[in-house]
């Protein structure tokens, strides 16, 4: 499912999948690198401890606490010599211009879209990870969905992770990637 109308991929590639928390950047990220041998980046790591405490803490972060971290993530991307796929929620469409003037307005997004009901149920069946099941209706809260011009796609969760990756690939052209 793709609601961009014409989808193209930088080179060296560099993607972002995007979306609330929990709705699969790490599976995905994980899946889409395995098929396409670029490396995935969990912005997740990249987050400030504070923000993490915060998080944990079940606060939801504001734009002030996200800038730092949407800083480095820019520049993760834009030092990917390689190529980079960035797992990072990317909720806000300011969000995404800070990342596009790092890497370029061609980045491209992959929005995964799932119902709150589904990221909920699976959240909860979640171990280890700091983020409260609470946090998500904010999440949600905070989307602004890309728009036509973003370069984006917008793909289902309700399909297994190696499903979405093929999905991403096939409807981005992946210059010199070879399908594993
Ligand atoms: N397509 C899928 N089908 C079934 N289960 C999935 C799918 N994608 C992810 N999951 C499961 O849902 C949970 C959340 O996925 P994941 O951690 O990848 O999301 P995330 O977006 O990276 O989350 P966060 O932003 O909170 O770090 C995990 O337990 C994962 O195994
Ligand atoms: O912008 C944000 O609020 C954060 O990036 C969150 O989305 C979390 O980091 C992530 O989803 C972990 O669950």
């Amino acid at each position: 499912m793709s609601t961009a109308v014409s989808l193209h991929l930088s080179d060296p590639p560099r993607i972002v999948l995007m979306g609330v928390s929990g709705c699969g950047k790490s599976s995905v990220g994980a899946a889409l690198s395995a098929l396409t041998g670029v490396p995935y980046q969990d912005a997740d790591d990249l987050h400030p401890s504070a923000n993490v405490e915060k998080m944990r803490a079940g606060i939801a972060l504001t734009d002030d606490d996200r800038w730092p971290w949407l800083t480095t993530c820019a520049e993760a991307l834009a030092g990917s010599a390689g190529g980079l796929i960035l797992g990072c929620s990317a909720l806000k469409r300011i969000y995404r211009d800070h990342l596009r003037g790092a890497a370029g307005r061609d980045l491209a997004f992959v929005h995964l879209i799932g119902t709150r009901e589904v990221i909920l149920e699976r959240m909860r069946a979640r171990v280890n990870h700091y983020m409260p099941v609470s946090l998500l209706d904010s999440q949600f809260a905070t989307l602004e969905p890309p728009g036509e011009d973003e370069n984006a796609m917008a793909v289902s969760i309700d399909v297994p992770p190696a499903q979405i990756a093929a999905q991403i690939r096939s409807a981005y052209a992946w210059q010199g990637l070879q399908a594993s």
